[in-house]
């Protein structure tokens, strides 16, 4: 068996004294798309932080394609070829649309290319919108366009893998909908995606397997179907 793309290992991270993820198992196999679920607080947006080591692991080893990533720095994490869609946006609000993606570019981490490399033209051609407004700045776009230029920013690194921390949230559906679809064309193509989004359907969707995590535990792992069939595990831990 293939080491897969990404794997946590018991991983347990803390603000300060206080504790926050008590030991998290996470695997995401090359090519599939994971999604992470959870209500708030319950630590998804922390795991992320962990992986791009923008925080310690206090014990439990993450570990990208068999190599433990502790000690490295995010910069150093990303350009292995993790591309993060943080949660908030964080775009650039005085560069340009424009000037944001070509800032980021990247080729490929050495062996990680899943595909055709992403340029400007590929990017507007996922997002049309992005292309209209080029010389817009970040500060001046809805929230759906400054999420659009979020993962347009992450895809010019060209990573292996793509974590999306709440990419739909508080956006409007239809907009909502244009990502889910992004989503869904990555997938076709290739791209192993971590997604952390409450909407349980659409994740359904797209995910190839599915983790719930509750107060700093993988405390449930599964297909969509089993999810689905299961609306008992749905309420008692995502509250729906
Ligand atoms: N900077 C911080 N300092 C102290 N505690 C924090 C900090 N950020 C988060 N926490 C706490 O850590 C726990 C996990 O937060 P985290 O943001 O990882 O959860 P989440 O599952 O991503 O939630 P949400 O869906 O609300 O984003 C929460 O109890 C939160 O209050």
């Amino acid at each position: 068996m293939t080491a897969p793309l990404l794997a946590l290992e018991g991983v347990a991270a803390a603000y300060g004294r206080t504790p926050v993820l008590f030991g998290v198992d996470l695997t995401v196999p090359a090519g599939e798309v994971v999604a992470l679920m959870g209500r708030n607080g319950m630590g998804k947006t922390t795991t992320v932080r962990t992986i791009m080591g923008l925080m310690p692991a206090t014990a439990g080893r993450v570990v990208w394609r068999g190599r433990d990533l502790a000690g490295l720095a995010p910069h150093r994490i990303a350009h292995l070829g993790l591309g993060l869609v943080p949660e908030g946006r964080r775009v650039f609000p005085t560069l340009t649309v424009r000037e944001t993606l070509v800032a980021t570019a990247r080729p490929p981490a050495p062996g990680s290319a899943t595909g055709e490399p992403w340029t400007l033209d590929r990017v507007h051609g996922l997002f049309p919108r992005l292309a209209e407004r080029a010389d817009s700045l970040g500060g001046q776009l809805s929230g759906g366009e400054q999420q659009m230029l979020a993962i347009g920013r992450a895809l010019m690194t060209n990573p292996a893998l793509l974590i999306l921390d709440e990419a739909t949230e508080g956006l409007a559906p239809v907009i909502r909908d244009q990502i889910w679809a992004v989503l869904g064309r990555l997938k076709a193509e290739g791209l192993s995606i971590l997604v952390i989004d409450k909407t349980v359907s659409a994740l359904a969707r797209v995910a190839d397997r599915m983790a719930i995590l509750e107060k700093g535990r993988v405390v449930w792992t599964g297909t969509p179907a089993a999810l689905l069939a299961a609306p008992d595990v749905q309420h008692r831990h995502l509250g729906v």
